[in-house]
């Protein structure tokens, strides 16, 4: 480890370290953050670009007694290293090991849990409060990226935290980058604060704002002058924030770290909200990351030298998506795609470059997104919402209201569903089955595997009302890509392997698992029945009452919660047709699941085949055979 950062193990070390060994030190950890990711992934280039500010912040503010929240909280690695986490880098987002968002139960200095965007101010507005209530003295200040600032909930606590004139700090971490190029008119108001030099104050105005900050004025008036000509850039009429309550202050280079210490300084003692506008560079030290910061925003591990991943074996789920879709514009020319700012993770790039008048990307704003789609199925479009599961969750009312009450055709392509891996509990798909399949109007599928889920996008174009599908990050089954397409029967499941013993429905990517299972059972001489549910909504009634009368014993797996998920589903269905079946349900237990490869995380929710077959044996003890006794657990209660 370089030597300054080896002198750094909280931020009192960092306050006793001189410019030049704070500048040394931003080196040193664009080095630890550079070799971490690349070995564990993780989110790198946002990182890369606030190590200076982050040491700032550290070296101005007092944490965990003062509070900083992390919007998004993807930036916060620089923010670990400096409270005593730099030797858990080596474990960033792998099981068991460190996070790679805030987390309080991590460590004190986290003082708000995140992973979901456009949080932090009203979370800072909330610890502001509670404090002034308490009259306790401290200072609360929201990092937030200009991403993240196109999500609604930030303008909400704008507009709430101006009017209650409450003491807060918003850092406002401008790199005209979200995920991919940063879009909307606020992006470009923001631009032309950055770049249009009649924005700018001269220094005598700047002086004579300053100075009307009541008591504290003369402060930073002072601390201005310091820069003599320069000043004339630490302050330009941010005159939305300012109309909004806030008081304005910036642009800042974001990577000089005297500028920001200083202002950062004068910052904290100032009364009512303020809003610094900080300018970064997204990747910054990084070569690679500087010429892709949009695939240097969230990476898998890549060679330090070169930037390079390895190749993937097999197209993802996502990937074919991005193919299909491409299609099916050429072919229609009512489809339009939206995303909410993940134009990249959700397989829009060519689409996007093809049908720029047919692709929209809204920003961090799912609500938005859902209702602006409804509008256009309403007025005879197509529309495509592509959205990760997590992030869904956010637009639930404009879901229900806005899209399945008018039963408007929209297509909700759910990408990210179920354990979605290192990234951790903010981001598994875990609840969508739950969160969708109790609205009217709705049908839900999830495909079993890539041929299926072809023709799942495929039936989704011939119905006439909202349509979910949901699919797993990362690649499929395997299954050799056909031409053929079919459109399913809708409400149909498909038997896939009949049996005598036991019976199994499957939903998804849990029907991989079930085929392992059903092959494991018939080594030991079991012979499983196996359905495909495809739907879950409307469910194949007909084949679950059919398999209860026939077997009396049932299994279901998904990769969902069990509350309200797919097995409650097919459990709703037996008890109104009063049939006597043991159910034994499998999915994602009543818990928020960690972080972790997808495989270990099946492992330790004991949804592997080996471990299916034993809580069967658990179960049903009379279905084990001699031959089974070598298996864990198995003959436990
Ligand atoms: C509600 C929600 N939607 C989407 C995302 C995915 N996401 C994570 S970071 C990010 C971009 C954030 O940009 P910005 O705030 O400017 O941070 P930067 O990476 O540029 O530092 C997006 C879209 C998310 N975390 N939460
Ligand atoms: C921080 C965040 O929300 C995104 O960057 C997310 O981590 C992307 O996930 P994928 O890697 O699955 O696209
Ligand atoms: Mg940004």
């Amino acid at each position: 480890m370089p030597d300054i950062l080896k002198r750094v193990d909280s931020p009192q070390d960092l306050k006793k370290l001189s410019l030049a060994e704070m500048n040394d030190l931003a080196q040193d950890i664009r080095q630890l953050l550079i070799s971490s990711v690349a070995q564990c992934g993780g989110h790198l280039a946002a990182n890369l670009g606030v190590v200076e500010l982050t040491i700032a912040l550290h070296y101005v503010f007092n944490t965990p007694q003062d509070k900083i929240i992390w919007d998004v909280g993807h930036q916060s690695y620089v923010h670990k290293i400096l409270t005593g986490r730099k030797d858990s880098m080596s474990t960033l987002r792998q099981y068991g090991g460190m996070s790679g968002f805030p987390k309080s139960e991590e460590s004190a200095h986290d003082a708000f849990d995140t992973g979901h965007s456009s949080t932090s101010i009203s979370a800072a507005v909330g610890m502001a409060l509670a404090r002034d209530i308490k009259d306790q003295d401290y200072s609360v200040v929201a990092v937030m990226g200009d991403g993240a600032l196109t999500g609604g909930m930030a303008y909400e606590a704008l507009n709430h935290a101006g009017n209650e004139g409450t003491d807060i700090t918003v850092i406002l971490n401008d790199n005209e980058m979200s995920i991919s190029k940063n879009v909307g008119a606020m992006s470009s108001y923001l631009n032309r604060l950055r770049t249009d030099p009649s924005y700018s104050r001269t220094k005598e105005e700047i002086e004579s704002v300053l100075s009307k900050i009541p008591g504290i004025g003369p402060n930073i008036a002072k601390a201005a002058g310091r820069f003599k000509d320069s000043v004339k850039h630490l302050m330009v009429p941010g005159v939305w924030f300012e109309e909004l309550g806030f008081t304005y202050i910036g642009p800042v280079n974001g990577h000089d770290l005297e500028q920001l210490t200083i202002v950062l300084n004068n910052v904290r003692t100032m009364k009512g909200p303020v809003l610094v506008h900080v300018i970064t560079q997204k990747g910054r030290g990084y070569q690679p990351a500087l010429n892709d910061p949009d695939l240097f925003h969230g990476i898998g591990p890549f060679d330090i030298n070169t930037g390079k991943q390895p190749k993937k074996p097999l197209p993802s789920y996502t990937e074919i998506f991005g193919d299909y879709i491409l299609d099916k514009a050429q072919e229609d020319s009512a489809v339009v795609a939206i995303t909410a700012a993940m134009t990249s993770g959700t397989g829009l790039k060519r689409f996007a470059r093809a049908y720029p008048e047919r692709f929209f990307d809204v920003g961090i704003c799912e609500q938005h997104a859902v209702t602006m789609a409804a509008g256009m199925a309403k007025a005879g479009l197509k529309p495509v919402v592509c959205i990760y599961s997590t992030f869904l969750q956010r637009a639930y009312d404009q879901i229900l209201h806005d899209v399945a009450l008018q039963n408007l055709p929209v297509i909700f392509a759910i990408d990210r569903a179920g354990l979605v891996g290192e990234d951790g509990p903010t981001h598994h798909g875990v609840f969508d089955l739950a969160y969708l399949r109790n609205i009217p109007n709705f049908t839900i599928l999830a495909p079993g595997d890539e041929n299926e889920f072809l023709d799942m996008l495929e039936t989704a174009f011939t119905i006439k009302g909202p349509v979910a599908i949901r699919y797993p990050r990362g690649i499929g089954e395997g299954a050799k890509i056909h031409n053929e397409r079919q459109i399913l029967k809708i409400g149909k499941a498909q038997l896939i392997n009949e049996g005598q013993d036991l019976a199994v429905l499957a939903v998804g990517r849990a029907l991989g698992i079930a085929r392992e299972f059903v092959n494991v059972m018939a080594g030991m001489g079991i012979q499983v029945e196996l359905v495909n549910a495809r739907f879950i909504k409307p469910l194949d009634q007909e084949m679950i009452i059919s398999l209860s009368q026939r077997f009396k014993r049932l299994i279901t797996i998904e990769d969902n919660c069990l509350e309200g998920g797919f097995g409650s589903a097919v459990l709703e269905v037996l008890a109104d047709h009063k049939m006597e079946c043991e159910v034994v349900r499998l999915g994602i237990p009543d818990e928020f699941i960690e972080q972790g490869r997808v495989d270990i995380l099946f492992d330790y929710l004991d949804l592997t085949p080996e471990a299916i077959a034993e809580t069967v044996f658990n179960n049903w003890p009379d279905l084990i055979p001699s031959q089974a006794w070598g298996l864990r657990k198995i003959g436990e209660s």
